[in-house]
């Protein structure tokens, strides 16, 4: 079965990719699809038991697929994934930063503990998984991509003040790094997501997101399935000369400014 893809079969013979959040929603759309592609793919997430099921349901897909339990918050734990792909497949080659998340609320209402949050997981976080994967690399003298999963940032994210900082700092980690790692042949890119239809989703008012949605020039929400194909472009022979850029997958919603109401 799998995913519709424009892709070549057997695109990502003999690559290895570590998909944080790999398990639900986009991640597990990224893990599908570089895995019918002929990758092997590595899921993190904190929940081993949804963990264990993704990656059972794709091996019944004859996906090369296993998964280490972790939080990309703390530093001794992304350690300790690094050490366990390099000694039990000999290293990876993609990185997809796609673990991520927020709690929607107005500037005001968020303390100070809620802030710090959400940019230790989308902005430490990733640079945390960044680093540790770029040293393993460089270490073995090993050519990488790192992608990263950011938000779609537009003018500004009324309600969504703590995400939108993290992200915009991950924008400018992808520039910076995308510099300094370019002469270790490591890429380094970021997609940028509308609303895409995922369970994440469900903690959003239903009333705000559908308003959002109908004012998009492509007005209806984005499949996981479509970040996917962009992935898979990115990490592909096609995607050798592209770094430092972050690609829009939003159905035109960076055209239209902030529309949020807080
Ligand atoms: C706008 C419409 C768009 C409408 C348009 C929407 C477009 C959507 C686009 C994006 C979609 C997605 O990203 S979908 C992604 C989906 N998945 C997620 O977002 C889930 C990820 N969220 C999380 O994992 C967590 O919420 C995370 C943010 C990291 C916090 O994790 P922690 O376990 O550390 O958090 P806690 O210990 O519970 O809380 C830490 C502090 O945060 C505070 N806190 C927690 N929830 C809070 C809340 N709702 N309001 C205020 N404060 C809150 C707590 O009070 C604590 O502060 P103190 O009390 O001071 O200690
Ligand atoms: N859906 C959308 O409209 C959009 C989503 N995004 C971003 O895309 C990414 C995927 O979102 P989506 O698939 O929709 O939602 P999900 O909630 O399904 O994905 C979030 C994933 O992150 C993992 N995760 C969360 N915290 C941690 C942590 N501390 N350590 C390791 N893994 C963690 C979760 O797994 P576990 O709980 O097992 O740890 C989960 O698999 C997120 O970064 C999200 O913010 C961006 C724009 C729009």
């Amino acid at each position: 079965m799998g995913q519709e893809t424009i892709f070549a079969p057997q695109l990502f013979k003999g690559k290895t990719a570590l998909i944080t959040g790999g398990g639900t929603g986009i991640g597990l759309a990224i893990s599908q699809l570089l895995g019918q592609l002929g990758a092997h793919v590595i899921l993190v997430s904190r929940t081993a038991e949804t963990l264990e099921k993704a990656v059972t349901d794709l091996r019944s897909e004859n996906i090369q697929a296993d998964f280490i339990p972790a939080n990309i918050r703390k530093e001794q734990e992304v350690e300790e994934v690094f050490e366990k792909v390099s000694e039990r497949w000999g290293g990876c080659d993609f990185l997809i930063n796609n673990a991520g998340g927020q709690f929607a609320a107005p500037a005001l209402d968020i303390s100070a503990n809620g802030f710090r949050a959400v940019v230790d997981l989308n902005l430490q976080g990733t640079w945390q998984m960044s680093s540790a994967f770029a040293r393993m690399l460089i270490e073995n003298g090993r050519a990488g991509r790192i992608i990263n999963i950011v938000l779609c940032l537009k003018s500004g994210m009324p309600g969504m003040v703590h995400a939108a900082a993290a992200r915009a700092g991950v924008v400018n980690m992808t520039k910076t790094l995308a510099y300094e790692w370019g002469s270790h042949g490591i890429n380094v890119n970021a997609i940028a997501p509308g609303t895409i239809e995922t369970s994440g989703l469900q903690q959003y008012d239903s009333n705000q997101l559908e308003q959002s949605i109908n004012r998009l020039p492509i007005s209806r929400m984005g499949k996981p399935e479509e970040v996917a194909e962009a992935a898979a472009y990115l990490l592909s022979p096609a995607g050798s000369y592209i770094t430092g850029t972050t690609l829009e997958i939003d159905g035109g919603e960076h055209l239209m400014g902030a529309t949020n109401q807080v």
